[in-house]
């Protein structure tokens, strides 16, 4: 059966609420909630079909892979819950260790960019278990998602917006997610991940359509997070002309930065 991962955030809800609400997990597919980072390890391990993940994945894994278009998340500016939190200000993390997320991909690229650019070289960076929490004993850390939300970072005096730094920095935006879709899978299951792909690029719409049930929905399923609705609102559900080119620009820059190895084309899902 296919399996779809959906990243079990509340910045992708409104792409995972539709799918999930009256799913009976009996049909023709079967839906994986989970951490981008643990979802971009299953679609590259051939255990889901295909998935919401890191931009980074599309880009890691791309033999293996095409997007399905229309679909993506991205920041507006600010973000709020993509930042990096520190003892001490950023420029003197120089030669200093940073911790980062393992729920991330993206994040970690764009920490990675804007430090180069910056011309900061940390020491290294360390990859913690984002179950866990930031550890105690860290100067920075990397925290993205839900966790970046609610954990206790009273403990860090600064904080830098990633989605505010890109912005500032390039006058662009980033996009975090994307649906990617493996060949293989595509070979078994065409018919599936067609009604899937139009069902995902149509579900940020039918989310926003019906705002009162699906906030409720919000507060339900993650009632640590504070007015959910205008967290949201940081956000960037739609897919058009501008993300496209965002993220191509981002193919760019982590070609410059070493983190692939040459600039290439995205090859997008027809059907
Ligand atoms: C905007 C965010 O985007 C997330 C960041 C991701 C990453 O860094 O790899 C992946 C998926 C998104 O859910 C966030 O976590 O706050």
């Amino acid at each position: 059966m296919l399996k779809i991962g959906l990243i079990n955030y509340l910045n992708a809800y409104p792409f995972s609420w539709p799918l999930i609400r009256n799913h009976k997990q009996k049909g023709k597919w079967k839906t994986v909630l989970a951490r981008p980072g643990e979802l971009n390890q299953l679609l590259a391990q051939g255990e889901l079909g295909m998935s919401l993940v890191s931009a980074f994945e599309y880009l890691r894994n791309r033999d293996q892979y095409i997007l399905a278009p229309g679909i993506a998340l991205s920041s507006k500016g600010y973000v709020d819950s993509v930042k990096l939190v520190s003892k001490v200000p950023i420029k003197k993390l120089e030669n200093k260790s940073i911790y980062t997320t393992s729920a991330s991909a993206t994040s970690i690229s764009i920490l990675k960019i804007l430090l180069g650019e910056k011309n900061i070289k940390s020491k290294a960076l360390i990859d913690y278990d984002c179950h866990q929490g930031v550890p105690k004993e860290a100067l920075a850390a990397l925290t993205i998602g839900d966790e970046a939300l609610t954990e206790d970072f009273s403990a860090f005096t600064y904080s830098w917006d990633l989605g505010a730094a890109w912005r500032e920095l390039f006058k662009r935006d980033i996009v975090f997610a994307l649906c990617v879709i493996r060949k293989d899978a595509l070979e078994i299951y065409p018919k599936e991940i067609s009604f899937l792909v139009k069902k995902l690029q149509n579900a940020p719409t039918e989310s926003f359509a019906c705002e009162e049930t699906f906030a409720k929905n919000c507060r339900q399923t993650y009632p640590e997070i504070i007015k959910p609705m205008t967290y949201l609102r940081n956000l960037h559900f739609e897919c058009g002309e501008a993300e496209i080119s965002n993220f191509n620009f981002y193919i760019e820059l982590c070609a410059k930065h070493q983190l692939i190895d040459q600039v290439f084309e995205a090859q997008y899902y027809t059907e």
